[in-house]
């Protein structure tokens, strides 16, 4: 949706469809550019763009023809105070396909509009300084949203949360960087002593404060892409049964026989606003063809790569703790369940592990324990997904981890530097890193720290 393409030519004025193409009450066409106000006049007869953000009825018309095509609202938003910083104006028109076609036909037939790239008017908010990278990121993520946690993640990352936290860890280490320069630069005028360890220091905690977010970084991966789930378990424990319920659809093959599932099957869930990846697996064992030991060994990549793993015994078996899943169960971050409840109870089996663990007894015969697994399932969705409003803004993207981890690791390099010039060359690195998080990589600042701290050159 925001993907860009070549660099834009600002002087070309846009124009598309802003709202989802088909059938619908209301389409918006949003033109962006130079010519939006004559476009505008030129489609509604008006000899001059309505007031400012005020909406006003036309019939909209071919300008050649004089055909009438639609009719509607229009607005028109100068420029700066428009969304992308340029002159915008947008039409209201029915929303009928013959009505959008008649709409973008004459306006493309107008001289210097061109239909708009993909995300081309953000990217000319992006251009204009009107959003950095990560409200662009942040946005484009509202737009895909599909739970509320996503939406009210995706909110908060388009508000500038994480722009305020990477830009704020930023003028702390131009300001470092600043004074160590002025001290290397004017090491003969008047600079405190002992800069260097109390910058070092500085850069310590800075340094340590970025690895905590980074630490906590898979949170905001999570909400974004979906916590993975995997469901595992010995043959005919009753996993796609489990997941069929979970997804409240017959996604997978239930049968008696054991070694069904050979596939990876994914359901997607919403739980309680979180996303969740479902993947039901082949159950684990040695036995069986070579088409079921391929499932098997997805299965087990599967878990390997699951943010959670949900292991389902079979209380139907002659022993659910057999050697081939008692490891599987023995995982104190897995979710253990003892499905077939109707045929033996959870406190027929040994303690798992240590601390006396009990599996969740269910039932899917008689539906006895689901309403707990499903409760136990999400509180451990949540905790794995959560992004608190009182917690920092979390990282969405690998792109923010990778820059964060530069920036880590040039300022550990800048505190084990043996000149403060090469202590400095670090910390610019570091700068320029988070400076990719936000998509503001300049030089300009630093020399306006240097004149503000220290009015040097008076
Ligand atoms: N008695 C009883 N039978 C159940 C229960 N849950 C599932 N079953 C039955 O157990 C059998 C196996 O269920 P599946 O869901 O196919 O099991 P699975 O773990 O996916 O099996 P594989 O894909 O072969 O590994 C089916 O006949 C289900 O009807 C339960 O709670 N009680
Ligand atoms: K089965
Ligand atoms: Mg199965």
């Amino acid at each position: 949706m925001i993907a860009t393409n070549d660099a834009p030519d600002p002087a070309e004025t846009i124009f598309a469809l802003s709202t989802a193409p088909g059938r619908a009450g209301v389409a918006v066409v949003r033109v962006s550019g130079p010519r939006a106000g004559a476009a505008l006049c030129a489609l509604t007869g008006r000899a001059k763009p309505p007031p400012p953000r005020r909406a006003v009825w036309a019939r909209f018309r071919d300008p050649a023809s004089g055909e009438a095509l639609d009719d509607g609202l229009a607005l028109f938003f100068p420029a700066p105070h428009s969304f992308t910083g340029e002159d915008v104006a947008e039409l209201h028109g029915h929303g009928s396909r013959a009505t959008v076609r008649a709409l973008l036909d004459a306006l493309a037939a107008l001289p210097g509009l061109t239909p708009a790239e993909p995300g081309a008017f953000t990217r000319r908010a992006f251009d204009a300084g009107r959003l950095d990278l990560t409200a662009v990121e942040g946005l484009a993520d509202l737009i895909d949203a599909e739970t509320a946690a996503q939406r009210r993640q995706a909110l908060r990352q388009m508000d500038g949360a994480l722009a305020r936290r990477t830009e704020g860890w930023r003028d702390r280490l131009v300001r470092a960087l600043a004074h160590l320069e002025a001290t290397i630069d004017f090491s003969d005028e008047d600079l405190p002593e002992a800069l260097l360890p109390d910058l070092l220091a500085d850069v310590a905690a800075l340094s340590a404060e970025i690895a905590a977010d980074l630490a906590a970084s898979p949170r905001g991966e999570r909400l974004r892409d979906g916590v993975h789930v995997a469901v595992l378990g010995p043959p005919n424990a009753g996993k796609s049964s489990l997941v069929n319920a979970l997804a409240r659809r017959e996604a997978a093959i239930v049968s008696a026989i054991a070694g069904t599932t050979r596939d990876v099957v994914e359901v997607h869930l919403d739980l309680d606003g979180f996303p969740v990846v479902l993947a039901d697996t082949a159950g684990l064992r040695d036995a069986g063809d070579v088409i079921e030991q391929e499932g098997v060994r997805r299965a087990r990549a599967r878990a390997e790569a699951a943010d959670l793993r949900l292991v389902l015994l079979d209380g139907g078996a002659a022993d659910p703790l057999d050697p081939a899943v008692a490891p599987l169960a023995a995982d104190p971050d897995a979710l253990v369940v003892l499905n077939k409840t109707d045929l033996r109870a959870p406190s027929a089996l040994p303690a798992l592990g240590t601390g006396g663990r009990r599996p969740l007894g269910l039932s899917l015969e008689t539906g006895a324990g689901f309403a707990a697994l499903l409760a136990a399932l999400t509180d451990r969705v949540r905790a794995l997904a959560e992004a608190g409003a009182g917690s920092p803004p979390p990282l969405t993207r690998a792109r923010h981890r990778h820059a964060l981890a530069d920036t880590v690791a040039s300022l550990d390099r800048a505190r084990a530097a043996p000149l403060p010039e090469l202590v400095a060359e670090d910390l610019r690195l570091a700068a320029r890193a988070l400076g990719r998080v936000t998509g503001r990589v300049d030089v300009e600042d630093l020399l306006d720290v240097i004149f503000r701290d220290f009015c040097i050159g008076k």
